[in-house]
């Protein structure tokens, strides 16, 4: 299970968590402006906008999980398993393999409206990128300061979605995520009043009695209730370390630890990593389960106009700071 997430203080954000059982090899990446990104079904691209994000790079290929580019534009990949479906290429359309979208639409879109005049055209392909890396079955968020989209393939054909939460899970459809925020109308941060009837004298005895009923488990409706009431109530202040520490604990609502939920093979689902971007500046941060110290790479601190991919492998191992 992922969640991913946008939040707007004086800067935007955008992030997710990736929950899995095993790691990819996953590292923070930076595609600069002069990499050439070869589609398998369209012109190299020599000459583009920068990207940062976390990616499994294969064969000097980088394959996002999330990213946003040096426009503020965000993007990341999350699982829709048994509901996704992709196509053979087509003439007369942009077709784009699953493992390209994420780049294909970074690399030359600046915000979610232009993207939207590229996707009219995409078809998505069912091109894996080798026998080793089989087709991974996604839905995705396009985020930027101003609007939140989801795209899902699916066997009707591909659908685009408005999303005014600004959260994304896993199943099922969008769609029917968001209905089901209508069972939660009543929830509130405020303490409850008693509407259960007049002739009771009921009161509320705890904080927090406002969200009860609030669903506490790991599955992915679930944690898109969860994640979309923490941050549709969030409060923060607007600095820098404090919009990246709100955001954090936005996504900490749904964090999945050790344990809870088990896949098979005495394995369990675990949220890998967090990862925090701040799109205005390109500020990729991130934490991840066996490290949970913030750390940060900047991509105006790197040579954006080079033609290498640039390479940070995650900071591994709990860094804590001793007191006395
Ligand atoms: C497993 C990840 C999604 C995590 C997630 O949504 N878990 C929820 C589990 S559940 O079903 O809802 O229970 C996805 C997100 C991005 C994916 C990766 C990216 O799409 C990039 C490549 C794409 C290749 O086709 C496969 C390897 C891969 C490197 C993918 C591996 C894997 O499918 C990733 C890492």
């Amino acid at each position: 299970m992922c969640t991913a997430a946008v939040y707007k203080t004086k800067d935007f954000y955008f992030g997710r968590t990736l929950d899995y059982d095993f790691s990819y090899g996953e590292e923070v990446v930076i595609t600069p402006r002069s990499y050439a990104f070869h589609f398998r079904n369209a012109e190299v691209m020599e000459r583009h906008y920068a990207v940062i994000g976390m990616a499994h790079v294969e064969g000097d290929y980088p394959l996002y999980y999330d990213a946003v580019n040096e426009r503020g534009l965000g993007m990341a990949g999350l699982n829709f398993v048994g509901n996704a479906q992709y196509r053979k290429a087509v003439q007369g359309k942009d077709n784009v393999a699953t493992f390209e979208f994420i780049p294909w639409i970074l690399v030359q879109c600046a915000t979610v409206r232009e993207a939207r005049e590229r996707l009219a055209r995409l078809n998505l392909t069912e091109d894996s990128f080798n026998r080793d890396l089989p087709v991974a079955q996604l839905h995705w968020i396009i985020a930027d300061r101003e609007e939140t989209i989801v795209i899902e393939a699916v066997k009707e054909g591909m659908k685009i979605y408005d999303n005014p939460v600004g959260v994304l899970t896993n199943n099922p459809p969008f769609g029917q995520q968001l209905f089901q925020l209508n069972n939660y109308m009543q929830l509130s941060p405020k303490e409850p009043r008693n509407h259960f009837s007049e002739k009771l004298s009921l009161r509320s005895y705890s904080r927090g009695m406002g969200a009860l009923g609030l669903p506490g488990d790991l599955s992915s409706p679930s944690r898109f209730v969860r994640a979309v009431f923490t941050k549709m109530n969030s409060v923060s202040g607007n600095s820098e370390a404090e919009s990246v520490s709100q955001f954090f604990h936005i996504l900490g609502s749904v964090e999945q630890q050790r344990g809870c939920c088990e896949v098979g093979d005495g394995k369990y689902e675990i949220t890998v990593y967090t990862s925090c971007c701040n799109a205005d500046k390109g500020i990729y941060y991130y934490t991840t389960y066996e490290n949970r110290q913030i750390t940060a790479i900047d991509m105006q601190k790197e040579d954006l106009e080079g033609n290498q991919l640039i390479k940070f492998p995650l900071v591994q191992g709990e860094q804590i700071k001793m007191q006395n």
